[in-house]
């Protein structure tokens, strides 16, 4: 209390922690006089010091568990990445009463509940909203500016790397390796760019959104999760065709069930109509929709990865906890207060665009039709493509002709629709199921979303 200088351990200096040490170079004046004191670097923690010759070597040290300890030290500020050695190391420095900064979604979404423990009984700070959607402020609207109000839905693009090979693919037609390659030259990527391409990260991202949003523990593994490994080309025309474009989406609603309130948190490619604002959101770029009953729709939107963009981030929360030490008091309290179970993903609906590689000949359509139908999966359009008419594959006049059955349909449940491809791929006249893509329609109002029906 009444600290007349502010002292940081800043732990990693890659992609955003190098921007955050240039940013508080250069900015020292400004941000000594918005926090009430100088802000200054204890020390930089590095794996390797040679790669840093950048940095005062003074304060670079190779033993992170060391810097913390310091008693110097007010805040604690952690670009590492990586549940360990993160996690030790930032409850080690919340349970001394050192505030804490990080943008590390992945030990934010598997630990929270700890580390807001540890932060709760010692009275430190801890911020992370550098975690999700990089330099937008998302988390503080969530949890200050919307915290007398209920907030049903938040959905949108929480991942720029991911965004950005989709958006490539789909404008220049960049193939999916070729793009994946840039966004880790940009800095988009995560270290193991499986964690973006896999859903991994919005699936941590929509953990920590659903909890703040709902005021209940989310962790990574209540998300459903599929990545966009397998949206091919064919996904990206198919969608085209239909006016839509394919987005990594992540979804978080509270659902009225049966049973009472639930949560469901989901990650996964979908196709949505290019006139929906989410369409539009190309690159690295973000947007997440949060839907509230007083508010109403918002749109926050911006750049979600990228060294200076999230650094952006981590000042903020870090000029916030500064002031605290300088002026007294502490930021909002985690309020995990409502234990909502989570929904099944069996009961969620969507609809769905599902190509089905058949044989053409007669009887087919009426028997893959009546696969949907058994098991009350409504057809809203069905196509023909390729087949004896439109078939240029260059095979022989013996067999039945390849061709592909074009699906969307109405709402039905994710358990209907898994049941419905299982049973297409045992139809003797079907050669496979080539790909089921979501469709969402964004647009429905969140207070009309139910359960299983
Ligand atoms: N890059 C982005 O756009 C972005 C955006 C939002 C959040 N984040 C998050 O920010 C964090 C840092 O991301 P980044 O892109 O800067 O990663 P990065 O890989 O560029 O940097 C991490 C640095 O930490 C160092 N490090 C790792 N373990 C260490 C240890 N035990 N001791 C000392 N140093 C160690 C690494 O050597 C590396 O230099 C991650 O949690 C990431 O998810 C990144
Ligand atoms: N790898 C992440 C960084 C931002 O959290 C992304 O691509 O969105
Ligand atoms: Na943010």
């Amino acid at each position: 209390m009444g600290k007349d200088v502010v002292k940081v351990a800043l732990l990693g200096c890659g992609v955003v922690g190098s921007q955050v040490v240039r940013l508080l170079d250069e900015q020292a004046d400004e941000l000594a006089a918005r926090v009430g004191a100088p802000v200054e670097l204890a020390g930089i923690a590095v794996r390797r010091p040679q790669r840093h010759p950048e940095l005062p070597a003074d304060l670079v040290t190779t033993d992170p568990a060391q810097l913390v300890a310091r008693p110097d030290v007010d805040v604690v500020v952690e670009l590492m990445g990586g549940i360990e050695p993160a996690r030790d190391l930032l409850l080690d420095a919340l349970k001394n009463g050192r505030s804490v900064v990080s943008a590390n979604k992945a030990l934010l979404a598997e630990e929270g509940e700890a580390l807001a423990t540890a932060a709760r009984e010692s009275g430190a700070d801890l911020y992370y909203e550098a975690s999700v959607a990089g330099a937008i402020p998302l988390l503080r609207p969530i949890q200050q500016s919307l915290a007398g109000d209920r907030i049903r839905r938040v959905a949108g693009i929480v991942n720029g790397t991911t965004n950005f090979i989709l958006s490539a693919m789909e404008s220049t037609g960049a193939g999916y390796a070729d793009a994946l390659e840039e966004a880790g030259r940009l800095g988009y990527a995560e270290a193991d760019p499986t964690a973006d391409v896999d859903g991994y990260d919005a699936a941590s991202k929509a953990a920590i959104l659903a909890s703040l949003a709902f005021h209940t523990r989310v962790t990574a593994a209540d998300v459903h999760r599929e990545g966009i490994r397998d949206v091919t080309a064919t996904d990206i025309a198919s969608a085209r065709a239909l006016g839509c474009s394919v987005k990594l989406l992540a979804i978080c609603e509270q659902v009225d069930t049966a049973a009472g309130p639930a949560v469901s948190a989901r990650v996964y490619p979908a196709m949505i109509p290019r006139s929906h604002p989410l369409a539009s959101v190309s690159g690295a770029f973000n947007a997440v929709f949060v839907e509230a009953d007083a508010a109403g729709p918002l749109m926050f939107y911006g750049q979600g990865a990228g060294g200076p963009q999230t650094a952006s981030a981590v000042l903020g929360d870090l000029v916030a906890a500064a002031r605290n030490k300088v002026i007294g008091g502490r930021g909002p309290r985690d309020t995990a207060y409502a234990h909502l179970p989570i929904q099944p993903m069996g009961d969620v609906r969507t609809r769905y665009h599902v190509n089905v590689d058949v044989h053409d000949r007669a009887g087919v359509l009426a028997a893959v039709a009546s696969v949907f139908a058994e098991h009350e999966v409504s057809i809203a359009t069905v196509k023909q493509e390729g087949g004896k008419d439109g078939d240029d594959r260059g095979h022989g006049d013996d067999g039945p002709t390849p061709a592909t059955l074009v699906v969307v349909t109405h709402e039905a449940s994710d358990a209907a629709l898994r049941a419905t491809v299982e049973a297409l791929s045992g139809l003797e006249s079907v050669r496979g199921v080539a790909s089921v893509l979501r469709v969402e329609d964004l647009g429905r109002p969140a207070s009309a979303l139910g359960g299983a029906q």
